[in-house]
């Protein structure tokens, strides 16, 4: 016996290997593929920000919109294993139409770089991303509860390690995508799968379960209003005027089901929170200092979970559990919520230390002006009605001055005096150059908000007499300024040139600073010494470490809620409608999606940090919402309630003999374990 269930529990841990390889190879895949959506959105079809950032979160929340249909299909019809199997394939066109899209030269008859067609790029793309959302939304029910059904009904301690086994993979998955490409992997994601095809536990679907569900609740829906006289008796549950017509058994089931969807209606909420971490976060990143943006935003979250997952599993729980208290899994996940609001107190905390560093921007009505001069000689500018600035050669104004209005008029005390009208931009910041030819001065606009990524803005003022070429950038004619490019932070070298002159000049960039260039006619005599800078915007000094609290609270909250919510959702659903329930339990993740869509849309609070604050705010008190539920929340053994439903049915033999063989095999792993621990003493 000691034998064969060792031989049993190897068997066990290798088709368990080959569904967590598939969920890992799957999660490598999905991120890789979502870590350059935006910037495919953005550099590639051109979109703005706005589109690219709600295309994006409309795809992932279609991604966890999916599951509803994967599980239907998986349930009522074609089994789980097919499903995984017949959407991984879906998946995997999907990825190749989405590559596919990706290459400009289909439609780029000018060999100009940039296709020629957008239309057509834009469609087989969203036609990609469709197909992407079924195959990934669609499998992921199946698989997390096909790996439960691996296991038998004893098994609980074995299947929540599944389950913590399974979320490391995602994570896994998902920090390896960042350096590797993501489409090899949809191939070896349905051969790992495969592999283990002949070992799997596979349960067959029973019918149109969905269909029957719907119908059910339909009935007793009817049924009830039939009967809404006060006449006629009620019943312990609404779902029990369904008795006439359904069976027993079924009712049960659906009485489960509806108990763990009521519970996961405050749910979204965490998720709305969590999502925010690919956003606002990320902004919020671009406005510190500190070389790791991109691998602090992308690899933070997965390295956390590889490490807090095995450290809450194997010591913080079981040390909790020592000490007499009963953490169970709808409290792990209301301290979840907790964590995950905390997380956004410690963002609104690092915000007040960002807001105390960022330039002063203008409000929607004020307009804001500098001006720089590169006159030879100091000026005395006057802004009617009562602005008056000193400024050298070469030279700027200290600040930006904020103007309430827009119609402005300017003097020089040059000689004669020059005056000049100009009409500022609304909401907006702008440079006044004073040229040479002081006459044809002029407003440049400047950058009103933080370059992005933690780049820096810059821009070269002509103040030689002739056209000059700069690195990169178009030939700059007399007295002209350059639009801004951006440039990442450390080290820059700049070689200026005209004609057989040229010089070199270099300079240091921070995070996240703007700054205007001013080139004299003296240039190349002094080789590029007397470039002068003025600085537009100061660089980021916030590091961006102090975001790293943040990310532990909220993964520390993901352990707790996302881990905990996964076994719970595969513990408390009966044996058919496991896929259902994990559908519902991602479902809560697509409203939480929305949600942040919806904020995104209803614009900001005027302080960043306050809207933090209200975010957690409103996490708590859905959390006390949520705790309150759990409280009158009674945990269920799904297989038992239906043993007992069938025994009031009368057990049909067959069933019986599958019970009493499991009630054996119980029996058996019982002594087996109790075997070994004797030996052990
Ligand atoms: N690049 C960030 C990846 C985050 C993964 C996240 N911690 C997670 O586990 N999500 C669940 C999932 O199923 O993807």
């Amino acid at each position: 016996t000691l034998f064969s269930n060792k031989k049993k529990k190897r068997k066990k841990i290798c088709y368990i290997f080959f569904i967590v390889v598939n969920e890992f190879c799957e999660r490598f895949s999905y991120y890789g593929m979502r870590a350059v959506l935006v910037l495919y959105f953005r550099y590639f079809l051109l979109w703005d920000d706005d589109l690219a950032t709600s295309i994006y979160h409309a795809f992932v929340a279609l991604c966890y919109l999916t599951p509803i249909l994967g599980a239907i299909i998986a349930d009522s019809w074609l089994g789980k294993f097919k499903t995984i199997i017949y959407l991984s394939i879906v998946y995997a066109i999907g990825q190749v139409t989405m590559a596919i899209s990706t290459i400009h030269d289909i439609t780029d008859a000018n060999r100009d770089g940039t296709p020629d067609n957008f239309t057509f790029h834009i469609a087989l793309s969203m036609l990609g991303l469709i197909l992407i959302a079924l195959g990934t939304g669609g499998i992921k029910p199946c698989v997390a509860a096909f790996g439960g059904d691996q296991f038998q009904e004893h098994q609980s301690r074995q299947l929540n390690t599944f389950f913590s086994v399974f979320y490391l993979c995602i994570n896994a998955g998902s920090l390896l995508s960042t350096l590797i490409t993501p489409l090899k992997s949809v191939a070896s994601t349905l051969m790992v799968f495969i592999a283990g095809s002949g070992m799997y536990v596979k349960t067959d679907p029973e019918g149109n379960i969905m269909w029957s569900v719907c119908k059910c609740i339909g009935f007793a829906i009817k049924n009830r209003f039939r009967h809404r006289s006060s006449s006629y008796p009620k019943r312990e549950h609404w779902m029990d005027w369904a008795n006439e017509k359904y069976d027993k058994l079924l009712i049960a089931q659906i009485k489960m089901v509806l108990k763990v969807l009521f519970l996961y209606i405050p749910l979204p909420m965490f998720w709305t929170l969590f999502d925010q971490k690919g956003s606002r976060w990320t902004l919020q990143a671009t406005t510190m200092s500190g070389d790791f943006v991109s691998i602090l935003i992308s690899t933070v979250n997965p390295i956390l979970i590889l490490t807090l997952v095995p450290i809450m599993d194997r010591l913080i729980f079981p040390l909790i559990q020592k000490c007499g208290l009963n953490f169970s899994p709808l409290k792990r996940m209301t301290v979840g919520m907790l964590f995950a609001a905390m997380a956004f107190v410690s963002a609104a905390l690092v915000q007040i230390e960002i807001d105390k560093t960022l330039p002063n921007f203008p409000s929607s009505s004020e307009s804001q002006l500098k001006v720089v001069n590169t006159y030879s000689t100091t000026l005395n500018v006057t802004i009617s009605p009562n602005e008056h600035l000193l400024i050298e050669s070469f030279g700027s104004s200290a600040d930006y001055v904020t103007f309430d209005h827009q119609d402005i008029t300017v003097s020089l005390n040059t000689n004669p005096v020059i005056t000049k009208a100009f009409s500022l931009i609304k909401g907006g910041r702008q440079t006044l150059i004073i040229p040479s030819d002081p006459t044809v001065m002029y407003l440049k606009e400047d950058v009103k908000s933080k370059p992005r990524e933690g780049k820096n803005a810059i821009r070269f003022v002509n103040g030689y007499t002739a056209d000059l070429n700069i690195t990169n950038l178009d030939s700059i004619e007399p007295s002209a300024t350059t639009n801004y490019t951006l440039v990442n932070q450390g080290k820059r070298d700049f070689v200026l040139r005209h004609g057989e002159q040229w010089c070199e000049f270099s300079r240091k960039f921070g995070f996240g600073a703007s700054y205007t260039f001013l080139i004299p006619s003296t240039v190349f005599s002094d080789d590029c010494e007397s470039i002068t800078e003025v600085e537009d915007m100061k660089p980021n000094s916030v590091h961006m470490a102090l975001q790293i609290p943040q990310y532990f609270l909220i993964t520390t909250g993901e352990v707790m809620f996302s881990v905990t919510g996964l076994q719970f959702s595969y513990s408390q659903a009966p044996k058919n409608m496991k896929s259902v329930l994990q559908a519902g339990w991602l479902c809560t993740n697509a409203v939480g999606n929305i949600i942040v869509l919806i904020v995104a849309e209803l614009g900001k609070l005027p302080k960043q940090w306050a809207e933090y604050l209200l975010f957690a705010s409103l996490l708590v008190a859905v959390s006390i919402i949520f705790s309150i539920m759990a409280y009158f929340y009674t945990y269920i053994d799904p297989a038992e309630i239906e043993a007992q439903v069938r025994k009031e049915q009368g057990l049909e033999p067959e069933e019986m003999e599958k019970e009493t063989l499991e009630m054996e095999e119980k029996d058996e792993d019982q002594k087996n374990e109790q075997g070994v621990k004797q030996t052990k003493i």
